[in-house]
């Protein structure tokens, strides 16, 4: 086949529907709650953290095997039970519904497969290997981890602030461009974190900036 297509989807309040309540479920619900999707699974069966959802009320369970009729209405369907055979009827019922799948045992017979996620605030850091190696996603996006630590959850927070008074006091769209471009180095994001004042000094955020920016050009 051709490529994988990459892209961020929002979730918020879709109903998304997930087959099998075992550890791949698990973790693709996980996903979604995280996404602030509307989560109904569909399972005979649940892991205790699933029913410790359940119980919250995060979390809808509908307790029997699958049916057909679970499908209608799906923004995305995630098949991920243990019978290979339920998997891909799930498969064709969604491709005949137009609803997009996930398909645990056999990605390529679904719409879309999941990468590895890493969570820094609003930076999001995936990994896929295109189901060749799972694994190797997954041991990527430790990596990264460790590289784009904790700390990243401030430097986003801090980016927005400064992205939207350089949107607002910058009318040339070359200058905006890199005083941008500046903003994003480690050591800037550094600054940001270490002098949130310079957020509520405008002229003095910009001024910085072109320092940066300057610097930067050598
Ligand atoms: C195609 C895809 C479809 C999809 O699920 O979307 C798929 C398919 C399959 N996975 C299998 C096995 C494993 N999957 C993992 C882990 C993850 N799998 C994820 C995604 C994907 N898995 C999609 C490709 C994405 C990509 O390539 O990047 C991750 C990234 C995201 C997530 O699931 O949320 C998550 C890591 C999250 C994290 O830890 O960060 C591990 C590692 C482990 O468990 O330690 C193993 C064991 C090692 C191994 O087998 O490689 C099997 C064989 C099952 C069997 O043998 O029966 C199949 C089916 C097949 O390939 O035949
Ligand atoms: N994509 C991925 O990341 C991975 C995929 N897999 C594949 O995913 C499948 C599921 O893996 P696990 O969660 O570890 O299995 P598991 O055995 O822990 O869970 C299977 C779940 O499916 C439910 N189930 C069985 N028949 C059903 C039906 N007709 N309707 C609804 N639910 C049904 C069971 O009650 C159980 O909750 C495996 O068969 C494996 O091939 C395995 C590892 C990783």
């Amino acid at each position: 086949m051709s490529q994988w297509y990459p892209v961020m989807l929002n979730l918020e309040g879709r109903v998304c529907v997930v087959f099998g309540g075992g550890a791949v479920a698990e973790r693709k619900t996980q996903g979604l709650l995280d996404a602030g999707a509307d989560v109904r699974v569909v399972s005979p069966t649940l892991t205790r953290v699933m029913k410790q959802w359940v119980s919250e009320g995060r979390v809808r369970w509908i307790e029997r095997e699958a049916e057909d009729s679970d499908v209608f209405g799906a923004t995305l369907l995630f098949a991920a039970t243990d019978n290979r055979a339920v998997n891909r009827r799930l498969a064709e019922t969604a491709r005949e519904l137009g609803v997009p799948a996930n398909i645990a045992d056999d990605g390529e017979c679904g719409d879309f497969i999941v990468p590895a996620v890493l969570r820094r605030g609003d930076l999001v850091l995936t990994a896929s290997a295109s189901g060749t190696g799972p694994a190797l996603s997954a041991r990527i996006i430790s990596e990264l981890a460790v590289k784009y630590g904790p700390e990243y959850n401030e430097s986003t927070q801090a980016l927005k602030a400064i992205r939207a008074i350089v949107k607002a006091e910058v009318g040339n769209s070359e200058e905006r461009r890199e005083l941008l471009r500046a903003a994003v180095s480690d050591d800037a994001l550094e600054e940001w974190r270490y002098s949130p004042w310079l957020r509520q000094d405008k002229a003095q955020l910009i001024e910085r900036l072109r320092q940066r920016a300057h610097d930067r050009k050598g």
